[in-house]
């Protein structure tokens, strides 16, 4: 399996807080990597360390092979971003916004490949040529998903995506995730949803305090199972 993402010895510190204390990581093409853990586990900080928005204190994030804080720019070419609340231009429609994020990506598309992209990730026919502004989360989240996989991303981060979606939202979410993972993508996601983790990912990693605790195959685990362990590493 090609190893798309990996993490060597990653360590950030912050003015006063060991946020991430040398993580080692490797996830391969096609692969779900579901990241739990409470707030402030360093779930954020490992995300923005591979997109190269912080810098790590030692140890390095790697991309396709390429060592993304000295290759911020380079790396941006293979990866897409999902965080909670999906970034687009409220002001544009739907289309305006994968045209301009894909052309930016160095794509140029027409119109009738801009709304198959976006029909495929699900967005309403009707949705197309409104304004992002009026979207619901899910319809944005949806544009993403159409950036990601109208850019040809290699790597997908997502930063808890699901929280506050409805669960027909969320369910819609997950498909598209495992899509896009079948078709090779890989994908990396922090989240607090255990029972999508499990469903959907074909890892799972425990982190607590700075330190991925555990990581363990989703199919050999029953959703309530997972919980448990969880829970047990959360109260050491
Ligand atoms: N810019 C910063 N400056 C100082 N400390 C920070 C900074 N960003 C994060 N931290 C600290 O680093 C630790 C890890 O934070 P991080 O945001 O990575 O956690 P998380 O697992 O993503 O949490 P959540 O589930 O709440 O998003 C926390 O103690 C947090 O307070």
């Amino acid at each position: 399996m090609d190893i798309i993402l990996e993490a060597k010895g990653l360590r950030k510190e912050y003015q006063d807080k060991l946020a991430l204390k040398g993580l080692n990581l490797e996830i391969g093409a096609g692969e779900i990597f579901c990241l739990l853990g409470q707030n402030g586990a360093g779930k954020s900080t490992t995300i923005n360390l591979f997109l190269g928005f912080i810098k790590p204190t030692s140890g390095a994030a790697y991309i396709n092979g390429i060592e993304v804080a000295e290759n911020v720019t380079k790396i941006k070419e293979s990866l897409a971003y999902i965080p909670e609340n999906v970034m687009l231009y409220p002001n544009l429609t739907g289309l305006e916004n994968l045209a301009l994020f894909s052309s930016l990506a160095g794509f140029d598309y027409s119109k009738e490949e801009l709304m198959h992209y976006l029909l495929n990730a699900g967005l309403p026919a009707e949705a197309i040529s409104r304004r992002v502004g009026g979207y619901s989360k899910g319809m944005r989240q949806k544009v993403g998903i159409a950036i990601a996989v109208a850019k040809h991303a290699k790597v997908l981060l997502l930063d808890e995506p699901t929280s506050g979606l409805d669960p027909k939202a969320s369910n819609e979410f997950s498909e598209l995730l495992m899509q896009l993972s079948g078709a090779g993508t890989a994908i990396f996601m922090a989240t607090h949803d255990i029972f999508r983790s499990k469903e959907m990912g074909t890892r799972v990693g425990i982190m607590r305090e700075g330190e991925l605790v555990d990581v363990l195959p989703a199919a050999d685990l029953e959703a309530n199972e997972l919980e448990k362990l969880y829970l047990n590493y959360m109260h050491i």
